[in-house]
């Protein structure tokens, strides 16, 4: 296991990702050695991932997230699979049945993020922390601030697959 791992801020995109100081290596998804807790305990965790009841700075929002990837996702590839292949139609039916599990509870939501979602915030079940205006893809970002906290968006599409969002705060 290496513990030279930290997590920075990524300017192009503002959201955290984990760097090897020793091998100089950069991955989104959290090193597949490190433990939860590790990872928490990470230089730079507790300052890019929120997340411990931080206040959200005025204007920003907070959001969890299940997201189905497919094969003509911008990275078809996630902690789950590592190649991705099913169809976006596919990858539709299958978050709507996720959709449907979920029926509205936050608790599963998170419950089924964790197990399903093809992104490294799966590891919080879905919760992507505090973010404001021009960090996340324009579609993300406006299906969370058109919701109200505690409320789920129906499906939507980015460049990354389909997703459902849940905002938090
Ligand atoms: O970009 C990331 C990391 C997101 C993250 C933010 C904060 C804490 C933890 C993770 N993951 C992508 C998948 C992905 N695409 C997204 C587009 C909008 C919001 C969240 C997204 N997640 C990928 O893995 O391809």
């Amino acid at each position: 296991m290496s513990t030279s791992w930290e997590v920075r801020l990524s300017n192009s995109r503002r959201i955290p990702y984990f760097f090897n100081t020793e091998t100089q290596e950069s991955t989104w998804e959290p090193p597949a050695d490190l433990s939860q807790e590790q990872i928490q305990n990470l230089p730079g965790a507790a300052e890019h991932f929120g997340g411990g009841g931080k206040a959200v700075p005025a204007g920003n929002v907070q959001a969890s997230h299940l997201l189905v990837k497919h094969r003509d996702s911008r990275r078809p590839s996630s902690w789950k699979e590592k190649n991705i292949t099913r169809s976006k139609e596919e990858a539709i039916e299958i978050l709507r049945g996720y959709q449907a599990e979920i029926n509205g509870s936050p608790e599963k939501f998170a419950e089924l993020a964790k197990v399903h979602s093809d992104c490294s915030s799966a590891k919080s079940g879905g919760d992507l922390g505090p973010f404001g205006r021009g960090q996340m893809q324009k579609p993300f970002e406006d299906a969370t601030y058109s919701l109200n906290i505690g409320e789920m968006s129906d499906i939507i599409s980015t460049d990354s697959g389909v997703h459902i969002v849940l905002r938090t705060a």
